[in-house]
């Protein structure tokens, strides 16, 4: 369907110079906003739209470049301005026409109110992040834009200028932008942004030939093979597919982006683009909704839940020095201070987790001949090539992800991953995952979005658990019970 203001955003495209097929036909519903769908055949290779540059909305092409360069404002920062910049114009604003196609924000959780964010994401991945986003994004307001106000007092009207304008720019920006070039940077790229996310299915792919080099190094991600361009691209089907505006390009016009078809898709399906192989968790945070049975799920248990169940059966000594013997055999990542252990889509954890528990549980001796081992083979600076005898298993170095998990998997480390499940899972708060799968069956997509959404974000993390317990289950089992130590408390 054809809205009044899809009507007026094509006017502006066509004035502006874009190009796009017939074939595709742009939707616009009350319950869904825009979609993009194929009126008849398309075939992978096609060159579906063309976007000018120039007509994107980056801090380049904004009316506020000079007051952004001024100010030193790169980046997000920038492009922020510039879109609360030309929202300030209105009607005068030459990206009128495209404006006012988008919503006034995105509902992402980091426009969320902080009892909705404390109350709808509780337990899950995001509710730390996002508190903290909120919390950044409010202070970057503060030092970078609020100043603004007092330098440009003539240009800048503070009503479209406050935090909340902010934050709904920051919205948009990160559900709706792309990497134009070296030049332009992020921007917000008319027509491209109408299409739709489908994890790992995407029809259409976003393409920028770089302004400045046209080379393959300079290539971004989203650059075509210019010889599968040309092969799949000839004017035959430009002429056919995009509409005939009196705009014409050539094969290698570094001024244009392009969408270009991946894969034939059906009269009357929707084209769909990808913004990445992203979890639910991710996806919600960067664009505000999430896909049910996203393979891309994980549950991360952190550092601190391991320190608590440790603390329940070792002293805090033993707990610390034996996460301080994981990290000197090069187990830890980067950094101390955000540790935190993936479990993957099918409920498995991370081989670092196994290998900490094994440490946890070694028998008192064997513990202490590996510490002495790791401390002499480090006053040797020996290479982390090495390997080290734990508890009856050679131990690579810093390698822990081609391990085999099989032989780790002692009763204890069972149960210990059962009670890590448990404690993980306590985060939640009261409510069961029934509960929640009930609110879910009850909840609509599109009145109850914010509900909707956090309620698929916190099932699809507690079936992860729940596929951790089993695996934790089904891998005692499986494994002959170790001979490691009967007396668990340790105090030494
Ligand atoms: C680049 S825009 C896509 C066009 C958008 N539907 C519109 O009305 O303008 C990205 C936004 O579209 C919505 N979206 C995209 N893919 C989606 C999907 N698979 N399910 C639900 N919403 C989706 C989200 O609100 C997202 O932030």
């Amino acid at each position: 369907m054809a809205t009044r203001r899809l009507r007026a955003f094509k006017r502006w495209m066509k004035s502006n110079g874009f190009e796009w097929s017939n074939a595709l036909e742009f939707v616009d519903t009350l319950e869904q906003g825009i979609s993009v769908k194929a009126l008849c055949q398309m075939n992978e290779g096609d060159v579906v739209a063309k976007m000018p540059k120039q007509a994107c909305l980056t801090i380049n092409t904004s009316g506020a470049c000079d007051i952004i360069e001024n100010a030193c404002l790169g980046g997000y920062l920038g492009l922020a301005v510039a879109i609360m910049y030309e929202r300030s114009l209105g009607e005068d604003s030459p990206w009128a026409g495209y404006l006012q196609l988008l919503p006034q924000q995105e509902s992402l959780p980091l426009v969320w109110t902080l009892d909705e964010v404390s109350c709808l994401l509780c337990g899950t991945e995001l509710q730390q992040t996002v508190q903290e986003d909120k919390a950044l994004v409010y202070e970057d307001w503060k030092e970078n834009i609020l100043p603004l106000l007092d330098s440009e007092p003539s240009r800048l009207n503070p009503t479209f200028f406050g935090v909340e304008q902010y934050f709904a720019a920051k919205s948009l920006i990160s559900s709706r932008s792309f990497e134009i070039d070296d030049y332009h940077g992020f921007g917000m790229v008319p027509l491209a942004d109408l299409f739709n996310h489908k994890t790992g299915a995407e029809d259409v792919h976003f393409t920028a030939l770089s302004s400045n080099d046209e080379s393959d190094d300079d290539a971004d991600e989203g650059i075509v093979d210019e010889e599968a361009l040309a092969e799949n691209s000839s004017m035959d089907k430009t002429e056919k597919g995009v509409s005939n505006t009196e705009y014409s390009v050539t094969e290698d016009d570094t001024s244009m982006l392009e969408m270009v078809m991946i894969k034939d898709v059906s009269s009357g399906a929707e084209v769909f683009n990808t913004y990445g192989l992203l979890g639910n968790a991710a996806l919600l945070h960067r664009y505000g909704f999430t896909e049910q049975d996203n393979a891309y799920d994980i549950v991360n248990i952190d550092m601190e839940l391991v320190l608590q169940w440790c603390s329940s059966l070792f002293s805090d000594r033993h707990s610390r020095s034996s996460i301080s013997l994981w990290r000197r055999l090069g187990y830890s990542g980067d950094s101390e201070n955000s540790e935190y252990f993936e479990v993957s889509f099918d409920g498995e954890p991370q081989i670092e987790l196994i290998i900490l528990l094994h440490i946890m549980f070694l028998p008192v001796d064997v513990y202490h001949k590996l510490d002495l081992s790791v401390a002499v083979a480090g006053n040797r600076h020996e290479s982390s090539e090495k390997t080290t005898f734990l508890n009856g298993n050679i131990f690579p170095h810093s390698n822990g992800t081609n391990m085999s998990k099989k032989p780790l998997m002692t009763k204890e480390i069972c149960t210990a991953l059962l009670s890590l499940a448990d404690i993980r899972e306590s985060l939640y708060g009261l409510k069961s995952m029934e509960d929640d799968i009930e609110a879910l069956e009850r909840c609509s997509f599109v009145g109850d979005r914010k509900l909707y959404h956090s309620l698929v974000l916190r099932i699809s993390e507690r079936k992860i658990i729940q596929k951790l317990r089993n695996y934790a289950s089904k891998s005692c089992k499986i494994t002959k019970p170790s001979s490691a130590r009967k007396k668990l408390k340790r105090t030494a």
